[in-house]
């Protein structure tokens, strides 16, 4: 389990082009209740802190982002945290929010960030992991800005699965999981809600240097075959920066 308590001051020196490199100083410390990380504690950091490791996973609907996310939770152990499923699990459970949620959701629409960011805070707080792919958020540059104030953190790196229209639709059409947004009306309306507003959101992180652009076209194995590279790297740094520790 996790609770935010204060920021860190950066372990690894950052810069902007590489994944090696990411923000530990734009993160915040999370306190652990229940893993004791010893060498952190040698350097002046509680026995019970450490930082999350954050990924947005971002593409249209359909661009196979639940997909690869399952083969990183297999892979390399991170929590999966779709806000799409935990939406529609306040619709199943029927929530306060519920009845606005469903009717959001059919219309392809946007979430109000507060409702999404506390849904996501919830389970990353009370999360035993410390490494989340948080998948189909944010959606929107409001979505973004509401996470890193309630939140206090930024993403580490940002996947963007790059798929085209045509495919997401037909892979959406015959997904055949019973969802109420899968169907072509809902679909169009989805399409241009990305563009418009989800769009802004990867540009945003072009920008800084955290985006990752994937190819989504190819098998599910060869498309994780794109992604697998970049949290090997991670895992690198993570074992090195705890070496240099140890080392001190
Ligand atoms: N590389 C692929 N080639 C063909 N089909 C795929 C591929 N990856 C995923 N799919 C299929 O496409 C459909 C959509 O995939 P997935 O649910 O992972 O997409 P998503 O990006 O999470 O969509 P959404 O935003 O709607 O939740 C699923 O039926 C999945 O099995
Ligand atoms: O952050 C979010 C995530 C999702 N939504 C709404 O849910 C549907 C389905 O999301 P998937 O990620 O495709 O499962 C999406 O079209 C939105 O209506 C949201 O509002 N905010
Ligand atoms: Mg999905």
């Amino acid at each position: 389990m996790w609770r935010l308590v204060t920021s860190l001051t950066a372990l690894v020196s950052s810069s902007k082009s590489s994944i090696l490199n990411q923000p530990a100083s734009t993160l915040k410390i999370w306190k652990s209740l229940t893993t004791e990380t010893p060498i952190l504690a040698r350097h002046g950091i509680s026995t019970h802190d450490c930082t999350p490791f954050i990924t947005f996973v971002l593409g249209g609907p359909g661009s196979g982002k639940g997909t690869q996310c399952a083969k990183i939770v297999e892979t390399f152990g991170f929590k999966h945290l779709s806000a799409g499923d935990l939406l529609r699990r306040e619709i199943a459970c029927n929530s306060k929010y519920g009845s606005t949620i469903l009717n959001t959701i059919k219309e392809g629409r946007i979430v109000p960030s507060e409702v999404t960011v506390k849904l996501i805070q919830r389970e990353m707080e009370s999360s035993d992991n410390h490494k989340f792919l948080i998948d189909g958020f944010p959606r929107s540059e409001e979505n973004r800005i509401a996470f890193e104030r309630i939140m206090g953190a930024e993403p580490n790196i940002v996947l963007f699965f790059d798929c085209p229209e045509e495919e997401m639709v037909k892979r959406v059409l015959s997904r055949n999981q019973g969802r109420v947004d899968d169907n072509l009306d809902t679909m169009k309306k989805r399409l241009k809600v990305f563009e418009a507003w989800n769009l802004p959101v990867i540009n945003y992180y072009a920008e800084k240097g955290k985006l990752h652009k994937i190819s989504a076209l190819g098998t599910e194995d060869e498309i994780f075959e794109q992604v697998r590279p970049l949290f090997a790297a991670c895992e690198q740094i993570n074992s090195k920066t705890l070496l240099f520790l140890e080392g001190q």
